[in-house]
């Protein structure tokens, strides 16, 4: 009796652990661990994935059901992947089927039938004087019944080919592997797979040159054509809609080279390929500066002994990060290994991709959201079916289905976009250096502004679960300086009569660049807009007396409130500082500021960047191209013109109100600010002119503000890991963020002091409980609950409590099974509890 332990799709906790199936006879040669497959559960058909395999010789327990249907031919998991789903679930608190829903591509999670036809590799396959796979001379008859099936029907479902070829499963999935046979999503699916008409050469060559001399005078159209296929004959076939558009010929002519057996037509299967049409510029490895000389070889050290070590690469803007991670990646790709590279999803701009498809081609898939759901399901089968060996792309990218990865990089590893706010809560580095964990791969954590868990972690003690090896870049890989920041206190602005967003000194700076028809980049920071209270004449915001993070506003009730503990406070009339009455909440829109240039500058050409500006796809591309090619003088934007972008051109950065990110109720504050005044002033003076930044500020004394202008970020570190220490928040201790919601208020109150006392009491129990003082290495401390920076969303009241753990102790175990224990005793009332381990935003 063979069994198989299945993970299905129910959303109910109950169900958060593997079911126990029988594995038909006729299908004991398609499961295989990681298998999608068809399960009945109660009365119902669901879905599941096969977690773990067993010849139950025991048998005599309960009449188990039988699996219905495997539903895809290669399992769309492998067990490493299956593996890092469980640790998932333990990590982040989640479900397991939800971390396994995670690794695939949505087009994978529908009920859509899974086909399969011949596929391209079909002709040459099933040749008994095959000398490739002498060894499968007894698998070519079965082959070749195989393919004579498939050819007969043209398609058929998994059923049928499982149910006609029991036994055949070994030699089908070898052939899928070879191409032999391909599948794809049911016809009906509208991401099932393109086809398109193609051109190729009927003949070789050497004939087809030879008779180039053959054709008439009035053929002359048909004798370019050919002429032309056979100059790109190593791209062949190519698209019939290419060919007529290139030379400008009809249909017709092609069709009568057809006729003559030059060329043949057929329809070949075409990846959604989302850059396709686009020149990349083919770049070839650069020789390394000596810094990066000496960090390539030491993780190339790694590489080639095919350990797991992880690396925070510390490289300031424009030290040549990129370079490194394109010549170790051509390392792992030479050893037949794959590569992972992660970005922000905000800085997958067509420039970061480019520098990848320019070095590898091809063989690089991208995946990201802007793509559509085929798109993206063509990307991810292209890593599967092993016909790409680089996938760049956002934070899910960390799951591409590569049987043998070698290196995971990480660019802009501070970023907090890494974490998915959603279930399950994951942060890609954390998985990332799991994974690689796994399979003895290499990771490269790349920033100028390495996270103060990274960075901490590579120096001392931590509870990350991970020290990464500290490699460092400190110039810039063109030799030129980085560039001369000026703070602006705009406070004195305001005192001599400025009134304008923009400071005396940005507005000089930028009419010279004007006048000089160099470009300027100007950041409009709108995170955390208008929701603090700061003072225009004196700088002064208000702060919660007990957290030391700023109060946020609350326009209903009209008052100042902590995050973080509750506290309340009327919102203050007249700064209580210096009693000025220009206190307000803050708040300035792109938009503004592209009216105020107008009016500054007649004539000024802008391109604004934001979200409003970049909600169509390709928009994004587009402005970037057009300010590359200096069709606008200003690059106007939010955090997304901060990253990423080496136009040589730019030679300011302006940074509107640099404190608006330092005033929101988040520990982090400092740190993002600090990062994104780096990462922006990083964009001027990359090349041969000299750059220059102005920062523009009400607390420029603020050390995250004094350390970026002087590109400082050690002492920086320092400073802030100080006041980490202090006031206990990580990387000196975890937190997880606990989130009760209820449509019924006075009930919620109640159940979240519930959930906040039987914490207490089963960490006393364990011994656990008490302040972060103490010296004691193993402590976890309680905040809240308080109502959430979000009190009520779709019509639930929410109210959070801030864990705050260090050492080896279980504290995600214990807020889970505490969550657990009280949604079991308030059955039926509807209480969801969320659990977010190591949050990204409190807010
Ligand atoms: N070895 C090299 N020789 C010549 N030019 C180089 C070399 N390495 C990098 N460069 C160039 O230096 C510039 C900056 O490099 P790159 O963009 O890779 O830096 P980065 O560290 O990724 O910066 P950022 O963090 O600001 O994105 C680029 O124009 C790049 O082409
Ligand atoms: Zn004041
Ligand atoms: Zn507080």
């Amino acid at each position: 009796m063979d069994i198989a332990k299945v993970i299905v799709d129910v959303p109910v906790r109950s169900t958060d652990r593997p079911f126990d199936y029988l594995i038909p006879a006729d299908l004991k040669l398609w499961i295989e661990v990681g298998s999608r497959v068809a399960v009945p559960f109660g009365h119902r058909t669901v879905q599941g994935f096969v977690v773990s395999l067993e010849s139950g010789e025991t048998g005599s327990g309960p009449t188990l059901k039988p699996i219905q249907e495997v539903l895809d031919l290669l399992p769309p998991l492998s067990p490493e992947l299956v593996e890092l789903g469980d640790w998932m679930s333990q990590r982040y608190a989640c479900r397991r089927i939800s971390a396994l829903q995670a690794m695939l591509p949505t087009a994978l999670k529908g009920k859509a039938e899974r086909l399969i036809s011949l596929g391209e590799a079909a002709e040459e396959a099933g040749s008994p004087e095959d000398e490739l796979f002498p060894l499968f001379l007894d698998t070519d008859q079965e082959e070749q019944q195989i393919t004579d099936f498939v050819r007969r029907a043209g398609e058929v479902s998994m059923k049928q080919l499982t149910r006609t070829f029991p036994d055949a499963a070994e030699t089908v999935k070898f052939m899928l592997r070879r191409g032999v046979l391909s599948e794809s999503q049911s016809i009906k699916d509208k991401m099932g797979k393109k086809k398109l008409k193609a051109v190729d050469l009927a003949i070789g060559v050497a004939a087809a040159r030879e008779s180039l001399g053959s054709f008439p005078a009035r053929s002359a159209r048909q004798k370019e054509v050919l002429s032309f296929l056979i100059d790109m004959e190593p791209m062949l076939p190519m698209p019939m809609k290419d060919l007529l558009s290139v030379l400008q010929v009809t249909a017709g002519t092609v069709k009568s080279l057809e006729d003559k057996g030059f060329i043949e037509i057929s329809e070949i299967e075409v990846y959604r390929d989302p850059y396709r049409g686009r020149d990349f510029k083919p770049s070839t490895p650069l020789p390394l500066t000596d810094e990066q000389e000496s960090v390539y070889k030491r993780i190339v050290r790694t590489v080639d002994e095919q350990r797991h070590e992880v690396f925070l690469l510390h490289g300031v803007t424009g030290s040549g990060k990129t370079e490194i991670y394109l010549q170790c990646i051509q390392r792992v790709v030479d050893q037949g290994r794959q590569a992972v590279v992660l970005v922000p999803e905000i800085a997958l701009t067509p420039q970061m991709v480019e520098r990848f498809k320019g070095r590898f081609g091809s063989g690089v898939a991208v995946m990201h959201s802007r793509l559509s759901v085929g798109e993206r399901y063509d990307e991810w089968r292209k890593i599967r079916e092993g016909k790409a060996a680089v996938a760049v792309g956002a934070r899910s990218a960390v799951f591409a289905p590569f049987a043998n990865l070698g290196l995971i990089i990480m660019d802009e590893e501070h970023e907090g976009s890494y974490k998915q706010e959603e279930n399950p809560k994951y942060h890609a580095r954390d998985v990332a250096v799991r994974r690689a964990e796994q399979g003895g791969a290499a990771v490269i954590l790349g920033s100028a502004t390495p996270s103060l868990e990274s960075y901490h972690a590579s120096r001392a003690q931590s509870d990350i679960h991970f020290s990464p090896v500290l490699l460092e870049m400190p110039s810039r890989a063109l030799g030129n300086e980085l560039p001369k920041v000026h703070v602006v206190d705009m406070r004195d602005e305001l005192k001599e009569g400025n009134r304008s967003m923009f400071s005396r000194r940005l507005h000089a700076a930028l009419e010279s660049r004007l006048e000089r028809g160099e470009q300027t980049v100007l950041l409009l920071n709108r995170r955390g807009f208008s929701t603090f209270v700061m003072c225009r004449s004196c700088g002064y915001v208000a702060g919660c007396p007990e957290c030391d993070i700023s109060l946020t506003y609350h326009a209903r009730s009209d008052n100042l409130r902590c995050h973080y503990c509750g506290h309340a406070e009327p919102s203050p009339k007249v700064c209580p500082e210096c009693g000025s009455e220009h206190i307000r909440f803050f708040g300035t829109g792109t938009q503004r500021v592209e009216e105020e240039l107008g009016k500054l500058f007649p004539g000024i050409r802008v391109i604004r960047m934001d979200v409003d500006t970049t909600t169509e796809k390709g928009s994004h591309e587009k402005l970037l191209n057009q300010f590359r090619d200096k069709k606008a003088d200003v690059l106007l934007g939010t955090q997304m013109v901060a990253k990423g972008l080496d136009f040589p051109d730019v030679t300011l950065v302006g940074v509107i109100t640099a404190d608006s990110a330092l005033n929101l109720p988040d520990f982090r504050a400092a740190e993002k600010t600090f990062q994104l005044l780096t990462q922006v002033a990083g964009r001027a003076g990359r090349h041969q002119l000299p750059g220059e930044v102005v920062v523009q500020s009400y607390t420029p004394e603020h050390y995250s503000i004094i350390h970026a202008s002087g590109h400082d970020y050690s002492s920086f570190v320092r400073e802030e890991l100080k006041h980490r220490k202090e006031l206990h928040y990580p990387p000196y201790c975890r937190l997880i963020l606990v989130t009760l919601s209820h449509e019924q208020l006075p009930l919620l109150l109640r159940l979240a002091e519930n959930y906040a006392l039987n914490l207490q009491g089963k960490a006393r129990q364990l011994r656990w409980y008490g302040s972060l003082d103490k010296l004691s290495t193993d402590a976890l401390d309680l905040l809240g609950p308080v109502a959430s920076p979000l009190p009520r969303l779709k019509g639930r009241y929410r109210f959070q409590c801030i864990i705050k753990w260090r050492g080896a102790i279980d504290a995600i175990g214990l807020a889970k099974q505490v969550a657990e224990e009280l949604e079991d005793s308030v059955r039926d009332t509807g209480l969801q509890v969320s659990i977010d381990v190591d949050p990204q935003m409190l807010m």
